[in-house]
Parts: structure tokens; sequence; C-alpha cells
């Protein structure tokens, strides 16, 4: 029996788009995901996304996740993925309001704020911070502190708005330092008003996109370390969107109740044609 028309969701974590998919009745055999997620990802031949999300059914959380970027490669956590997969679960009624899902990176809580469109993400705590790399760009030398926040990060103060960030990023993602996992890349500068200014590179995209969650929390927590910004850090992206970045840096006890917050926005729900996957 075809699985189409196949039911969806189109979301928007502060411009990081996302193809959100209920498949707690299993449609697509984990082999067929990453092809598919490739296909339903293509902008302008498909619905086009940054990402694939599919919702299962867990026996420790409200559900669980599979995450999956636009080249089919798996992640194992998104931050404005996360808010978006909340707010799905909640509207589509398969979690409350406060719930918790599995990630590859650990259990994720989540808290759908008012009836608007803002949702909290506590994440997973970081991990494997290397400051102060040196790293040779395009024939300059850049400081780059590189740290996990659920997904590999590195990031670089720098006037990003002048900065060519796809070729960069790319370098940089790709640096034999990094490998094999590879990591994103942002781009961070501190602007006047005490704000962060984030563009990222995203590993699986290939791309610079218009917010990165994760990206945001990774930024904000070494502009903390560094004592450039105090919690709660705010974060322009890209797309000109707004996240708040708050955690709790406790002296020589390391970062904690690392908390992302910002829009996730349902665009549209539909239903997936055999047509949409060529
Ligand atoms: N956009 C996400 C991060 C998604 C995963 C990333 N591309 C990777 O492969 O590490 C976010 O909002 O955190």
């Amino acid at each position: 029996m075809s699985m189409f028309p196949l039911a969806f969701a189109k979301m928007s974590g502060a411009g990081n788009d996302f193809v959100i998919i209920d498949h707690r009745r299993p449609l697509l055999a984990p082999a067929e995901q990453p092809d598919f997620a490739r296909r339903i990802c293509r902008r302008k031949f498909s619905v086009g996304a940054d990402g694939l999300i599919l919702i299962e059914d867990s026996y420790v959380a409200d559900f669980k996740w599979r995450f999956y970027n636009a080249d089919g490669s798996v992640a194992e956590m998104c931050g404005n993925g996360a808010r978006c997969a909340a707010r799905f679960a909640y509207r589509s009624g398969i979690a409350g309001k406060t719930m918790h899902f599995e990630t590859i990176a650990g259990v994720i809580e989540a808290e759908v704020l008012d009836e608007d469109e803002t949702v909290s993400v506590l994440m997973t705590d970081p991990v494997d911070h290397q400051p102060d790399r040196t790293i040779d760009v395009d024939g300059r030398s850049l400081t780059v502190d590189s740290i996990n926040t659920g997904v590999p990060h590195a990031v670089i103060f720098i006037d990003v708005e002048t900065i060519p960030v796809k070729e960069w990023g790319r370098e940089i993602r790709f640096h034999r330092v990094f490998q094999p996992a590879g990591t994103n890349v942002n781009f961070v500068r501190l602007l006047p008003d005490g704000r962060l200014h984030v563009r990222t590179y995203e590993r699986g995209v290939e791309d610079e996109t218009m917010a990165c969650g994760t990206g945001a929390v990774a930024s904000a927590i070494i502009a903390g370390l560094r004592r450039k910004v105090q919690p709660p850090v705010q974060v322009v992206t890209s797309g000109g969107e707004r996240l708040t970045v708050a955690f709790d840096q406790m002296e020589g006890r390391g970062i904690g109740n690392v908390r992302l917050q910002g829009p996730a926005r349902l665009i549209y729900e539909g239903l997936l044609t055999v047509e949409s996957l060529l």
C-alpha cells in the first residue's frame, strides 16, 4: 500500500526550516530515510528545508525524534528543530506544554510558552570545549574555539558582515582538526548593545542557514566564558530573528542549565505526493 498522500508540517525556527512528519506509525524504513530527507529538503524541486524531523514513539519520554540534515546525514541534536518539534508535538496532542523527548544527544526538555509561537528548550550541557586553536583560512590566521552543544561547533569572533561565510565556513568545516565528524562554524560579532550577531555555516546543509540554535548556544557560551557577555544573551541571527540563550556559569564547575528560547512557527501543513520525491 502506498504511503502517499503523506501528511507533513513545514515549520520555521527563527528561519531554520524543517519538514516534520508524525512517524509514530512507521512509514519509512530507516534505510530509506536518508534518501527521503535529501529529496524532500531539496529547494525548488520539493518542499525544501534545512532538515527533516520524524516524530516517533518512545518508552522513556513523550516521544523521540530522528533528525536528518538536508543532505541526508543524521545529526545528534538541533536547537531550532527541537523547538519546532516541541510545538508540533503540543499542537498534535502528542505531548503537553512541558515535555521530554529523546535525541541522540540525550533527553531534551521543552516548554511551549503561552499560546504564541515561543518555545524554550533545556539543552544538554556543553562538552569538549577547546579554546584558542589557530587555523589558517584564506591566508588569514583565525582564533577558533570549539565546543559541542549537542553537535560540534567552531566559534570565531570576527567582523561577520564582511566575510565570505560560505567559503570560510566550508574550509573550517572540513579542516583536518575537526575530522572525522566535521563541525558547524559560527562567525560572531559582539554588537555595541551587548547582543551577538551570529552567522552559521551548517554541516549537513553545507551553506549558511538563517539561524542555528545549537550555534547560538555555542556562541553565547564562548562569549560568556570570554567575559564578553553575561547571560541571558540575545542573539541576532542571519535572518534577523532573535534567540535568547540563558545558562548558569558556575565558577570552576563549568556551564549548566542551558536554555534556548525563540520562535517556532507553523508555516503550513500539507500532503506529500509521490511527485514531491522525484
Ligand atoms: N540547525 C540546527 C543544527 C542542525 C544539525 C547540524 N546541521 C549538524 O549536523 O551538526 C540547530 O538549530 O541547532
